[in-house]
């Protein structure tokens, strides 16, 4: 059964309720849009750390925000999933779909996965809707992220103790056309007022 949504539902017993209050609504009260900054990049390229520092920046601004943060999600949501090729779909379509639901709500969503795969950011860019998505690329490359190794997982992939690890034994897609490509070596006090400019270019925040 085909949703006005565009989802789909296996039971047609099942249907989507309209509300009263509209996200129109909620946005108008927030004083801005709702939009989900979609960060992408290697382990260790830096993703927490724009994202977090973003998030401040905006907060300070009065702007309602929410980062929803790969190792965290992965304590609740989605601690039962690992990191096969079907495990990192499933991550990703829970948190896209939750992602969603906040951009609903009028919020700011920042997320920060490492989300590998080109078809699973697609699906996720789908689910929202042109404008909605922003695709960050976090580029740093690969041998910085190993230096900086602040977990020390990458010592632990090397050494074949970590399975599946992205960019040693498991792909890492690089977008092809993100709508923002960050240098991950730059400083984090020059990356923030790049995306505060993308987000006062697409008018989700006023300039
Ligand atoms: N095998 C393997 N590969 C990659 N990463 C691993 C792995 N095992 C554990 N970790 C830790 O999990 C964090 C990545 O989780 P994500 O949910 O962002 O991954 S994914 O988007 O589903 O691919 C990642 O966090 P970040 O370093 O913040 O990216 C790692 O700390
Ligand atoms: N632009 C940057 N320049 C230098 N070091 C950075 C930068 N961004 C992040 N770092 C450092 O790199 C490490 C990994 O950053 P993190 O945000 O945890 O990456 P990710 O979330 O992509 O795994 C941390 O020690 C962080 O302090």
């Amino acid at each position: 059964m085909a949703l006005h949504n565009g989802s789909f539902l296996k039971d047609d017993n099942v249907v989507w309720h309209p509300h009263a209050v509209t996200r129109a609504d909620r946005e108008k009260q927030h004083g801005h849009r709702g939009a989900v900054l979609w960060f992408t990049g290697l382990s260790g390229s830096g993703k927490s750390t724009v994202a977090g520092a973003l998030e401040q920046a905006l907060h300070a601004q009065g702007i309602s925000t929410y980062l929803l943060d790969g190792d965290n999600v992965r304590h609740g949501l989605c601690r039962d999933l690992g990191f096969t090729d079907d495990d990192r779909r499933e991550n990703i379509r829970r948190v896209g779909e939750v992602a969603k639901l906040m951009v609903d709500a009028g919020l700011v969503v920042l997320t920060a996965f490492i989300s590998p795969h080109r078809a699973e950011r697609d699906m996720v860019r789908n689910l929202l809707g042109e404008g909605q998505f922003i695709e960050v690329f976090v580029d740093t490359p690969l041998a910085i992220c190993e230096a900086r190794d602040p977990k020390g997982l990458y010592k632990k992939a090397r050494a074949g103790e970590l399975k599946n690890f992205t960019g040693i034994d498991s792909e890492y897609q690089p977008p092809e056309v993100p709508d923002v490509h960050l240098n991950g070596e730059q400083l984090v006090t020059h990356l923030v007022p790049q995306l505060l400019d993308v987000m006062r270019q697409r008018a989700i925040i006023n300039p």
